[in-house]
């Protein structure tokens, strides 16, 4: 990309999107194009059409999807697949037919089996089954990878995609039935403590391992292979070590300065029992993760007091 490339980000204003767009505007990448959800609707087949003819982006970030925590895979299944499809069947398309240079598609870990071996290769898609938790979103991410692999096969586009681990950081979700754990878990800390509530709930057993990746990093990560990698192999996004959800909850209670009790509601499900992700391909690539989990979880808590007092105000 140079700084004067059209550059579409697609979900600006997401978890992703949002870190992806303050790296570029960093960087001096001034010449960058996104709507929001209302203004374009990524589902539409149509709308996109209109889009990618009137705007005809050099590069595009593919950083919109329908995304969610466990629960909200669990309980809308349809949702995640029948979005997620359309939403990169539309964009992948509409970029071929009007001449995109390079497309990034992100993909997540979930793609991965769920007894995968640990750390989890690349090379171990389709070798088992899928957590059955998010299947459906898990089954829409492949297909689009499909889709990009296809589309570089058989027209000679240069689309490539990358499997991030899990994210957090500015602009992450933080309604309880929808979020992911780690800002679902600052806002339940934050909130006992506000109240004095005597215990906080954590779903599952506490026993889940996850790796935990801070969104700026995973933007870094993602311009800096928009710039230097081309090629069908995924690429691992991630930190390469990984924290048990008792641990992290900890950890986040400690942040939030919380004194009370954890309680673990065991009638909610734990998903996959562990998604490290083996990051020596990244690594070989030229880039590794700087930001600590301790370093990034004060970031987020800070992000969202800020937000907490603009509420309030
Ligand atoms: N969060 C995580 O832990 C991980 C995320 N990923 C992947 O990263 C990508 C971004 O995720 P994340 O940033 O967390 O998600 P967010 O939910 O934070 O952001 C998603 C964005 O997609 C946009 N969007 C959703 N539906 C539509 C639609 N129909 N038309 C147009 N835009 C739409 C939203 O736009 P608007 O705000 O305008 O409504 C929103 O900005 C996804 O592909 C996800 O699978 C991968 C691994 C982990
Ligand atoms: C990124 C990845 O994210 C999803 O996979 P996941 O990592 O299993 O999702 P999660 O972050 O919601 O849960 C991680 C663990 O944490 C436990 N947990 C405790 N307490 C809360 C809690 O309060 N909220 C949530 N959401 N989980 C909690 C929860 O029970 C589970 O054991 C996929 O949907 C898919 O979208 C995907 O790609």
């Amino acid at each position: 990309m140079n700084l004067d490339s059209k550059i579409y980000v697609a979900g600006h204003r997401g978890l992703v999107g949002s870190a992806i767009v303050r790296n570029l505007q960093k960087n001096g990448y001034d010449n960058l194009v996104f709507r929001t959800s209302k203004e374009l609707d990524l589902t539409n087949s149509n709308q996109v059409d209109a889009f990618f003819q009137e705007q005809r982006p050099d590069f595009v970030f593919l950083a919109a999807a329908k995304v969610g925590g466990i629960a909200a895979n669990n309980d809308y299944p349809a949702d995640f697949i029948r979005d997620n499809l359309m939403i990169q069947t539309n964009v992948i398309d509409a970029a071929y037919r009007n001449g995109v240079k390079k497309l990034l598609f992100l993909g997540s870990t979930c793609i991965y089996p769920r007894l995968a071996e640990q750390p989890m290769r690349e090379d171990s898609l389709l070798t088992g089954e899928l957590e059955p938790t998010n299947e459906p979103y898990a089954i829409a991410k492949i297909a689009g990878i499909k889709m990009c692999q296809s589309y570089n096969r058989q027209y000679g586009t240069n689309y490539i995609s990358i499997m991030p681990t899990n994210l957090y950081g500015p602009n992450d979700n933080f309604d309880l039935t929808s979020s992911h754990v780690l800002p679902a878990l600052i806002r339940k800390f934050h909130e006992a403590k506000v109240n004095q509530a005597d215990t906080v709930e954590v779903w599952g057993t506490g026993s889940p391992k996850r790796e935990f990746l801070y969104s700026d990093d995973l933007a870094d990560a993602a311009i800096y292979l928009m710039n230097t990698y081309s090629g069908d192999d995924l690429v691992n996004i991630g930190v390469g070590r990984d924290i048990s959800i008792k641990e992290l909850a900890e950890k986040v209670g400690e942040t939030v300065g919380y004194k009370g009790e954890i309680f673990f509601n065991t009638s909610k499900p734990d998903g996959t029992p562990r998604k490290l992700v083996d990051v020596s391909r990244l690594t070989s690539l030229g880039w590794e993760a700087k930001i600590s989990l301790d370093d990034g979880l004060k970031m987020a808590y800070d992000w969202f007091l800020e937000q907490t007092e603009k509420v309030r105000l």
